[in-house]
């Protein structure tokens, strides 16, 4: 089995401000004000190629900060990510240029994956097709849905065919009908052994899409192993939470963070 994604004691902090006089006075004089946040805290993981890898946890647990290193929109502060391959990162707000049309967005997006005019008048119709938007294609996206957002983003980046996949809740609101075949676009990629990475909250979809999860709690990695395994665990403590009263979770969270400071 080959590695297609290792990720090596990884972290990343972001300097947290109760107030713009303490963002101001940090600025000033350094370490002064304000306080590191570890939004993911050393997490060290391996993806062979063919993986399908769920990353699931509560809210704030660091699955966008971790999903989005990984496909390298975000650096880490510390420790590395060592790729095989090209990597698209699908998220629900797709990183698509709001002013721009989703006609112009495609051209965009084709242009920065590299491909040259004559790929892209061949794939133009195709990504148009899969995404379903209609007339909707020549609008400036700034006046689309999340769920529209998505559907582009999502025909825009299964098209360039990248090696490695980041799907950031990208299938969360979109229709059924859109999600079902973005699941069997999906189900190709992993039969042509690309890896793929999925942030989900829909855990029915998690136990039916991926062979491995990797559960994040406080930006750690709790535990990382086949489905199955995981899944039984990370089921256990979402009944334990959501059972908690709302005093008591928040007690939960606050603790959590606190964890996180430095
Ligand atoms: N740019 C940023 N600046 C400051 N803090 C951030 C930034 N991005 C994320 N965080 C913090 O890092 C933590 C992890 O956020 P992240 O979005 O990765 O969590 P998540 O697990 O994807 O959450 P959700 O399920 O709600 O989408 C959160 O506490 C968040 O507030």
């Amino acid at each position: 089995m080959k590695e297609a994604v290792v990720v090596k004691n990884v972290s990343k902090k972001y300097r947290m401000y109760r107030s713009k006089k303490e963002q101001l006075k940090d600025l000033l004089l350094p370490g002064k004000a304000g306080k590191n946040f570890n939004a993911v805290d050393d997490v060290s993981l391996t993806a062979y190629e063919g993986d399908v890898i769920g990353l699931v946890g509560i809210n704030g647990s660091g699955k966008s900060t971790l999903s989005n290193m990984i496909g390298g929109i975000v650096p880490p502060t510390t420790g590395e990510i060592i790729k095989t391959g090209d990597t698209h990162v699908i998220a629900i707000n797709a990183g698509l240029n709001n002013e721009l049309t989703g006609m112009e967005n495609i051209e965009f997006k084709c242009l920065l994956m590299g491909f040259n005019k004559a790929k892209i008048e061949r794939l133009t119709p195709e990504i148009v097709a899969f995404s379903e938007l209609g007339d909707f294609i020549y609008q400036p996206v700034k006046k689309y849905s999340s769920g529209m957002k998505s559907k582009l983003g999502f025909a825009i980046s299964v098209s360039a065919d990248p090696d490695i996949l980041v799907i950031d809740e990208a299938l969360s609101v979109g229709d059924q009908t859109f999600t079902n075949k973005s699941l069997d676009r999906m189900n190709e990629f992993k039969e042509n052994g690309k890896t793929i990475f999925f942030v989900s909250h829909n855990l029915g979809q998690i136990k039916k899409f991926c062979q491995k999860v990797a559960w994040l709690e406080g930006g750690k990695l709790k535990k990382y192993g086949p489905t199955e395994e995981v899944m039984e665990e990370y089921e256990k403590f979402i009944d334990h939470y959501k059972k908690l009263s709302k005093k008591e979770q928040e007690a939960f969270r606050v603790e959590t963070a606190k964890r996180r400071e430095g």
